[in-house]
């Protein structure tokens, strides 16, 4: 077998799903969830992840061989806060074995790691880094509150020409924000909606 690298990295999950969210939206794709992140958002769906010491280490080694079991083109790393790690390591084994890597990061820390995606979701609990708004392949806004529409604004003017610009609604708050996000997208069409479309289909 091919040695790729003993560096390692906390892993809470590893799964074969569809991508639920953003451009990539109904796309078979890896997940690689890292443990860890200091960012402590209220509706963070996924609080599990939040302490990186209670997540196993899994060597690059490791990931790529089960990554390299799956058909599916992209892999998604996400957290968690993945930008926390020196993603190289990874992202290069995993190009090596011919996949497209996307990741989810709130930018609060620079990235280090030649990723081909870059997903921006910025968070009113921690600044990001200036970089991110370069970065950004996508600027994903969670809507928790009406008055985030704003805030989305003001971050809209910040990142790069052909960055896409998506609104996603706070899951438990989907049902009131969604007639309001409908109008505002169709009164705005420099935005489009982003929905967890793996929630409506019971998919992780
Ligand atoms: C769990 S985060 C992990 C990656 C990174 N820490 C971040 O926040 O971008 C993955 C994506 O889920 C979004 N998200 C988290 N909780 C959510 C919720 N309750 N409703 C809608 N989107 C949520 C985040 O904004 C982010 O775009
Ligand atoms: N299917 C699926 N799509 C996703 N897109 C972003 C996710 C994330 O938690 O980063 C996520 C997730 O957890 N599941
Ligand atoms: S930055 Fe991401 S993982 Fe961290 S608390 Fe916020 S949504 Fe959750
Ligand atoms: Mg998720």
């Amino acid at each position: 077998m091919t040695q790729y690298s003993s560096a390692s990295y906390p892993v809470m999950e590893h799964f074969y799903t569809i991508q639920g969210e953003g451009k990539y939206t109904g796309t078979s794709a890896y997940f690689i969830r890292l443990g860890g992140c200091d960012v402590g958002c209220v509706w963070c769906d996924v609080k599990e992840s939040w302490d990186a010491d209670i997540h196993p280490k899994m060597t690059v080694d490791e990931l790529i061989t089960v990554v390299a079991q799956y058909p599916g083109e992209l892999v998604v790393i996400t957290g968690g806060e993945p930008a926390m790690y020196d993603l190289s390591v990874l992202v290069d084994a995993l190009h090596s074995i011919g996949k497209y890597v996307a990741i989810e990061t709130s930018g609060t820390s620079p990235l280090v790691g030649a990723v081909d995606w870059y997903t921006f979701s910025p968070k009113k609990f921690k600044s990001p880094v200036d970089e991110a708004y370069n970065k950004a392949s996508e600027l994903k806004i969670v809507i928790f509150h009406q008055s985030d529409l704003k805030w989305a604004e003001e971050h809209s003017l910040k990142v790069n020409d052909a960055c896409v610009l998506y609104l996603q609604p706070e899951w438990s708050k989907r049902e009131q924000l969604l007639p309001t996000i409908i109008e505002y997208v169709k009164n705005h069409p420099k935005w489009k909606i982003s929905l967890q479309t793996h929630k409506y289909l019971e998919i992780p």
